[in-house]
């Protein structure tokens, strides 16, 4: 079987699955964030950092990020690949994405280490 190297998952199905979970995932924080945000008059840094301290939150946070990660790389490979047909260039944006992607990641994973 012939499969893409620049896909996440191990086939196209599997990708499927994963673009969908990962945007529930997304979602869920987005509204989760939302919800703090609206229920949360005053946001002063004692809040925001205690709000990050508790272990859930990590948990939860660093799930959020690792969709982004999974729905990025597989959305920016169906996206170029439908849509940018030189093959130099579609290297070329993958390989942003993708480091951009890790990068926001590693961040993420950094900046809650240290709350
Ligand atoms: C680099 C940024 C992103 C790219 C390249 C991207 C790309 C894609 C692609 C290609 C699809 C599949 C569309 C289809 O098959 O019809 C998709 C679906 C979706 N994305 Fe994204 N996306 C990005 C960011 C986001 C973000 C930030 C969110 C939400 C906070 C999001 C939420 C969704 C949802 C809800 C779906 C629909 C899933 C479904 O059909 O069940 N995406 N995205």
């Amino acid at each position: 079987m012939v499969t893409a190297a620049a896909t996440f998952g191990r086939s196209g199905s599997h990708d499927f699955i994963l673009l969908r979970a990962s945007a529930i995932v997304m979602v869920l924080y987005t509204l989760f964030m939302a919800g703090f945000f609206l229920s949360t008059p005053d946001v002063t840094y004692e809040v925001w950092s205690g709000l990050f301290a508790s272990i859930w939150m990590k948990v939860f946070t660093m799930l959020a990020l690792s969709a982004v990660l999974i729905h990025g790389w597989i959305g920016i490979w169906q996206v170029s690949t439908d849509y940018v047909k030189a093959a130099g260039l579609r290297a070329f944006i993958q390989l942003v994405f993708s480091v951009g992607l890790i990068a926001v990641w590693l961040t993420g994973l950094f900046v809650l280490w240290g709350v």
